[in-house]
């Protein structure tokens, strides 16, 4: 049902009694307040469209189109006038809408109807406006009502011929159709629902043969009646006349001469006196009676056809009757009948199947129709859930209303509840505020006493500030003078104390040389670093002073007996870099190019750092070079600075003591050849004289060889497990130069010796080869103690001979040597009494006066003496060296009685790298030596 049709029924509805007007009026007009919405609105653009036709809204207007419509009000006072003629003033174009729009609610104002205000249609909600037009629709259409059921029932009449006749149409183009298509009908039925507007015109033209014929004569008398709203009015008798006299109400469709009556009924209600003019009332007879000659015409035709259409059936019939009877009678005709027969069975059954096809498609319309009686059925039971669901909600809103109503009601309660007890406490506040202005009054007399009598006591000292700034200044002014005074002690101090330093080292210059003049031993502390991986455990190292002081902490003892002072030549702390402990032994080194014999070693326990400081860690570079090799080329450096005036000659020689046994590290007949010892010092230094002499010219000679002596002493250890920390290595060098402008020759030695480590035996707790090992460097460190406390003692006896290493040493410790110490510790405090037992032996030592240093420098004629006497001490040697030997040999003897041997290198000892087959042979060697120096 489409919005017309319900429009129209609801229009209809409710008018069967006048006393149910007014409450419908209500009901309708607090329906639409209900249910604002698609359908209503479309109603209303219905009938705007209706009261209005140009405004042409779409059914489906939206909201702001229809506000677009209204808003400037002529249209809303328009409607009002055409429902209630004057009821509005119209104003004139030129006039503001809302002055429109005023009168417009002015006047619904006077009816009693619901308004909406100018916002509402502005830009508000349109539901208030929409609300009013509902109303003032509702209102007139029960006025108009009531008239319309006693003056225009024709109207309706009319509508409903309309209708019947459409339903003839139906049945007329079904019977007419009979022999079409079903296919075809179909498509019949669906045009004919294609508007309302052509299926009147269609009624109207029923006869005509197709639907574009209908829409050609209703577009033709569309052309000749432009009809308007009170266009009779206008019209003259004479043209209404010509009008009626013209043929043209003949050729107009129905449905144009249904819309004259229309409107002329239309016109004459709006007129309220139902007067119409007589020449309109003829024109209205005759539309009436075209329209009245066209269904009698028409429904005249349908007779005809129905009768025609059953006359044929009838003759069908007959026909198939006569057929029958002669098909029984004559049976020779039988051949030719049969056929006859079969032809007219064929168009029976042909007829059949169309009827059954009728019949389906019957069935099929009835069905169709019952599904959408169900469906209708199921829309209207959805309208009704919805109903019910709305009511519900409605319902719940109501009780959630009231909800909040009561929660609110409560909070209003709670708030008041609140408002007493803030008053209370306001007055409380009042009564607190009062009590306290009161209290800070009495306080601000007394401050106003205590003021004033402080204001009194500032007077005061003010006054005695004043005498005290003058005593200030009096103060200020003496503390300047003695400022002064002191400035100038100061100066006199800083004076002193820049001077201290180089005082200092005055003084130490002074030290050496007073003991180079005593013949002192030098005794340079060398302490070791922590090793990287070694935990930094507690140091035994308390002080190290620049002046050689060096306290040492006992980790047991605390308190004054805990440290020990001891002091020697220099101290080097665990920081100081192998070139500075160089630089402070460079002047002795250099003195050997002066003739003199040098003697440095390094002692300590194993581990303490003393091949680091004799050698140094790695030769190859050369920041790690040790005092061997700085010695070395510092030598050669400084005999080529004075080639010009003296020419030097350096020889080499490098020995190890191992087991009281002294080898050959640079021999090429292998380090198992043991030497003979000189058993006194020699003038020339020559303290192994069996060792062979290798002549060198650079430091890459000395280098060359060194490293095959360390080579030989390295293949050692290896085979004898770390053998080098438990022999003495000895290097010695030997320069000789000749003076060019006196032919004066002179000799200087250095010895340079890696001792091997100084810790007891019982500590390492050694046994058999190793105890045996200990027990030899034990005793030879030990006889070192002898000779050099004998020494210290100036003792008529030093006991030299007492082992190899003395006997070896005896040249530096004894002769007017130049000889340094240097003393490795161990910062460890599990080396502390080891310490302590090194700190004391360089104690000892460093007490040592070995009497003033002398040059070798000599003449000819006692270089020739020299000579007489060193061949002579040669033959006393030789048969000192026998006489050991035999000594030796009855110590071995009663040795191997006990069961005891010797160390051995014959097959155990590593193989001997060869010095190369350059070199000369040891006895060459020692002639040329001989010779030489
Ligand atoms: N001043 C130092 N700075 C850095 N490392 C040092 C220093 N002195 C010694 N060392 C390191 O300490 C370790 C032991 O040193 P070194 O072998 O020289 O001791 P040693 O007294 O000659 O031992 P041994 O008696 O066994 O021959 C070495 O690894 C060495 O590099």
């Amino acid at each position: 049902m489409n919005h017309q049709q319900e429009l129209r029924t609801s229009e209809n509805g409710g008018f069967d009694s006048s006393n149910g007007t007014h409450n419908r009026f209500v009901e309708q007009t607090e329906s639409f307040k209900g249910m604002v919405g698609g359908n209503q609105q479309a109603y209303l653009v219905e009938w705007l469209n209706d009261m209005l036709p140009h405004l042409s809204l779409p059914l489906e207007a939206s909201e702001e189109e229809v506000r677009a419509c209204l808003i400037d009000g002529t249209v809303l006072c328009r409607i009002l006038n055409k429902l209630s003629p004057g009821s509005v003033e119209m104003g004139g174009s030129s006039e503001p809408h809302l002055v429109s729009v005023k009168r417009f609610l002015m006047a619904v104002d006077e009816m009693g109807l619901p308004r909406f205000e100018l916002s509402d249609l502005e830009q508000g909600s349109m539901v208030p406006v929409l609300q009013c037009l509902w109303a003032l629709r509702t209102h007139f259409n029960f006025k108009s009502e009531g008239e319309s059921i006693q003056n225009h029932s024709r109207r309706r009449w009319n509508l409903s011929e309309v209708e019947s006749l459409e339903r003839i149409d139906h049945s007329q183009v079904d019977v007419s159709s009979c022999g079409q298509s079903a296919a075809f009908r179909k498509e019949r039925r669906r045009n004919s629902m294609d508007s309302r507007f052509e299926r009147v015109l269609r009624s109207s033209v029923i006869s005509e043969p197709s639907a574009a014929l209908i829409h050609d004569v209703g577009q033709k008398f569309q052309e000749v009646f432009q009809l308007k709203q009170g266009w009779y009015a206008d019209l003259s008798d004479a043209k209404i006349s010509e009008l009626m006299k013209s043929n043209n109400l003949d050729n107009a469709s129905t449905q144009s001469l249904f819309n004259i009556v229309n409107k002329i009924l239309d016109e004459s209600i709006e007129r309220k006196n139902g007067d119409v003019p007589h020449h309109v009332a003829s024109l209205l007879r005759k539309v009436v009676q075209a329209i009245e000659r066209r269904i009698s015409t028409q429904a005249e035709n349908f007779k005809n056809q129905n009768i025609r259409y059953k006359a044929r059936d009838e003759k069908y019939q007959s026909r198939i009757r006569v057929l029958e009877t002669l098909a029984t009678e004559t049976t020779e005709e039988n051949g030719v009948v049969m056929n006859h027969l079969q032809k007219i069975k064929v168009e029976k059954t042909k007829i059949e199947e169309d009827k059954k096809l009728e019949e389906q498609d019957v069935v099929k319309l009835r069905k169709e129709k019952n599904q959408s009686d169900i469906e209708i059925s199921k829309l209207k039971k959805e309208i009704e859930m919805a109903k019910k669901t709305h009511k519900n909600h409605c319902l719940q809103l109501e009780t959630q209303a009231k909800e909040t109503k009561d929660e609110l009601e409560k909070k209003v309660k709670e708030l008041e509840c609140l408002l007493k007890d803030s008053r209370k406490k306001v007055k409380e506040l009042e009564a607190f505020s009062e009590s306290k202005s009161w209290r800070w009054k009495k306080k601000e007399l007394t401050y106003q006493s205590f003021i004033d009598s402080q204001s009194v006591a500032l007077q005061e000292l003010r006054v005695a500030s004043k005498s005290i700034k003058q005593e200030v200044l009096k103060t200020q002014r003496s503390y300047s003078e003695e400022f002064k005074y002191l400035g100038v002690k100061l100066k006199g101090l800083a004076d002193a104390a820049e001077n201290y330093h180089t005082v200092l080292a005055e003084n130490r210059k002074l030290y050496n040389e007073v003991q180079d003049l005593k013949g002192n031993i030098r005794v340079y502390c060398r302490i070791r670093p922590f090793l990287p991986g070694q935990s930094r455990k507690q140091t035994t190292i308390e002080y190290i002073g620049e002046n050689g002081e060096l306290v040492v902490t006992n980790p047991i003892k605390q308190g004054k007996d805990g440290h020990r002072l001891f002091k020697f030549n220099k101290v080097f702390s665990p920081a100081a870099t192998q070139e500075e402990v160089f630089i402070d032994t460079q002047p002795l080194i250099r003195s050997v190019l002066d003739g003199y014999n040098v003697c440095i070693f390094a002692y300590g326990q194993t581990g303490s750092g003393k091949t680091y400081t004799m050698s140094g860690p790695d030769v190859s570079l050369k920041e790690d070079w040790g005092v061997n090799y700085r010695a070395l080329n510092d030598l050669f450096h400084l005999s080529q600075s004075r080639k010009n005036s003296i020419i030097y000659e350096v020889g080499v020689q490098m020995v190890e003591i191992y087991n009281e046994q002294v080898r050959d590290l640079l021999s090429s007949d292998g380090p198992q050849k043991r030497l003979g010892i000189w058993n006194s010092a020699q003038p020339n230094g020559l303290a192994v004289p069996d060792a062979s002499m290798h002549p060198v010219k650079s430091t890459t000679d000395v280098l060359e060889l060194m490293n095959i002596g360390l080579m030989n002493r390295a293949v050692g250890a290896t085979a004898l497990n770390e053998r080098s920390s438990r022999s003495h290595s000895v290097l010695t060098v030997h320069v000789r130069g000749t003076d060019l402008e006196t032919d004066a020759a002179l000799r200087g030695s250095l010895h340079l010796v890696d001792l091997a480590g100084s810790e007891r035996v019982d500590r390492s707790e050694a046994t058999g080869e190793r105890l045996r090992e200990a027990q030899h460097i034990n005793k030879s460190l030990s006889a070192l103690g002898d000779v050099i406390f004998a020494l210290a003692q100036k003792s008529p006896h030093v006991p030299y001979r007492n082992s190899k290493l003395t006997q070896v040493l005896q040249s530096s410790l004894g002769g007017q040597a130049k000889t340094l110490m240097f003393v490795q510790l161990n910062p460890d405090v599990d080396s502390y009494s080891e310490t302590i037992s090194t700190l004391k032996f360089a104690e000892r030592v460093s007490g040592v006066e070995l009497g003033a240093a002398r040059s070798n420098k000599e003449g000819r004629d006692v270089r020739d003496l020299m000579g007489q006497v060193v061949s002579l001490k040669d033959t006393i040697a030789k048969k000192d060296e026998e006489m050991e030997r035999l000594r030796l040999l009855k110590v071995n003897a009663n040795g191997e009685k006990r069961g005891t041997s010797s160390l051995r290198y014959g097959s155990s000892s590593p193989r001997r790298h060869s010095i190369g087959a350059a070199r000369k042979k040891p006895e060459t060697v020692r002639r040329e030596r001989h010779r030489t120096f």
